[in-house]
């Protein structure tokens, strides 16, 4: 029988299964971070439990921590998450990649940079955008703290099976558009919740075509679907960004694996739960103008009427989005001036976000009603961008450039928005007070926020001259 990549990776992992009761699954890749663990590992302190394979347990501190160095943790909960999360990782075995650590980052940057996520696993995370890690051919989904302490204690989970669905993308993306404008778009005319219950799987020409990075874009904000995961066939393009990396297999062995990981994409045939397509060609690069990642809008478009939308909820919804964000129905998005710009986060915090925004910005100066920075999604991206001269494109420019870490994407850390603040960010979530009570955040790529530091407001970055940067690639 033909099976999705979905089915056979699910199948796999099965250790029990019983009529009517969610299965017992296998877990290969448990991730932590220090927000979501502290009560999971005091609750197998307290049941006298050990961390059942802490060779597949990584813990990170990435939440809470100052992206400023050095770094002086002040507020008090964020010291103590901190201090918890290195005293339970020394005291169960588990791999911490604390502050300081060269392979400290952002959960979902750094542990596929590590080669730690690998075709074929079952991850999970108390972290929703743990969908991220999908993009290789995983099934990888968030879960809660009691979970955690479940999986810390048995590496296992049990799990009702999600449904599937294909999200087949037509056409290739035009110039200047970005992963994140596809996702973007697609959460746009589909809906926050039109995935809920489902795995998705994202297929067609476009995604085949994407890099590593750009498919790590695309399934983070699955979860802002209402997905249970996003997943990519893995493919050359993914045996290639794993080759060499630390934690796969090396030589001969890369090649015995990669062989069997690429027998896991779907069947020719096999059928879905659910399937929607998208039109790729084209799509014009986005900004979110609401609370929600759902309410956004082609750059080229406007401010909506709250009136033009079908349902009164939808309706609603609109009218207390706009009230909320400060801005007037029908202006022009690319009349909206904004005061910070935040490049970084899970969902665009890698080395080729980087790139793309540093070739908007080189030789530019930052407008001076704004307030930029870069936030490289782990310490190696940091280190890489420095070695490509990245930083000082971004800091002759009028960018700060700081140190790894969630940071402004949400704020759990010194880096916030004040009151009112409005700000063009690269990440994934664009809630009320998300930023910082009272912050407005507008969700783009990684080149339209450079361009609207740049600017001072929103602009069309397909106008706008890139130039080519000869960086190192080692
Ligand atoms: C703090 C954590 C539980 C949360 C999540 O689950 O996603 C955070 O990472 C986020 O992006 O909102
Ligand atoms: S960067 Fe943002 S979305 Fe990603 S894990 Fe951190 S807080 Fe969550």
């Amino acid at each position: 029988m033909s099976k999705t990549m979905f089915q056979k990776i699910w199948e796999s992992h099965v250790v029990n299964e019983e009529e009517g009761q969610p299965s017992l699954m296998y877990i290969d890749l448990h991730l932590v971070h220090e927000v979501t663990s502290a009560q999971a590992f005091e609750g197998l302190r307290l049941a006298g439990r050990k961390v059942r394979r802490p060779e597949r347990t990584f813990a990170t501190v990435d939440h809470i921590i100052p992206t400023r160095n050095p770094h002086i943790v002040e507020d008090a909960t964020a010291l103590a998450q901190m201090r918890a999360i290195e005293r339970n990782c020394a005291e169960t075995g588990v791999t911490l990649f604390g502050l300081g650590d060269p392979d400290q980052g952002v959960v979902h940057v750094t542990v596929p940079e590590l080669g730690l996520t690998k075709p074929g696993q079952l991850i999970v995370c108390g972290d929703s955008h743990t969908s991220t890690h999908g993009a290789f051919g995983s099934i990888a989904f968030g879960i809660g703290t009691s979970e955690v302490e479940h999986v810390l204690a048995t590496q296992c989970l049990r799990q009702a099976k999600p449904k599937t669905m294909e999200v087949a993308i037509k056409g290739q993306l035009p110039i200047g558009v970005t992963a994140k404008d596809l996702i973007l778009a697609i959460i746009g005319k589909y809906g926050t919740d039109f995935a809920t219950g489902h795995v998705i799987e994202y297929r067609g020409e476009a995604i085949v075509g994407m890099t590593m990075e750009q498919r790590m874009t695309v399934c983070n904000m699955s979860i802002e679907a209402g997905a249970r995961a996003g997943m990519i066939a893995p493919d050359d393009t993914t045996f290639e960004y794993l080759r060499g990396r630390q934690y796969v297999p090396q030589g001969a062995a890369f090649d015995q694996a990669a062989e069997q990981w690429r027998s896991l994409r779907t069947d020719e045939g096999a059928a879905f739960d659910a399937r929607i397509e998208f039109d790729a060609s084209s799509l014009v690069p986005q900004v979110t103008w609401g609370t929600s990642p759902g309410m956004g809008a082609p750059i080229t478009g406007l401010v909506p009427n709250p009136e033009s939308f079908e349902t009164d909820n939808k309706r609603k919804a609109a009218e207390k989005a706009i009230e909320y964000m400060g801005i007037a129905p029908g202006t022009p998005l690319t009349e909206i001036s904004i005061d910070r710009v935040f490049i970084g986060s899970c969902t665009n915090g890698r080395i080729e976000d980087l790139r793309a925004a540093a070739s908007i910005v080189k030789g530019r100066k930052v407008s001076d009603r704004v307030q930029a920075m870069v936030v490289p999604g782990s310490t190696k991206i940091k280190w890489q961008a420095e070695r490509e001269g990245l930083d000082l494109i971004f800091t002759e420019a009028g960018f700060e450039w700081r140190d790894s870490g969630c940071s402004m994407c949400l704020a759990m850390n010194p880096d916030f928005l004040d009151p009112g603040e409005r700000c063009a960010s690269t990440s994934n979530r664009n809630f009320e007070g998300r930023q910082g009570r009272g912050g407005r955040t507008h969700l783009v790529s990684p080149e339209m926020a450079a361009a609207a530091a740049i600017a001072g407001h929103f602009v069309d970055v397909r106008d706008w001259e890139r130039s080519e940067l000869t960086g190192a690639t080692a």
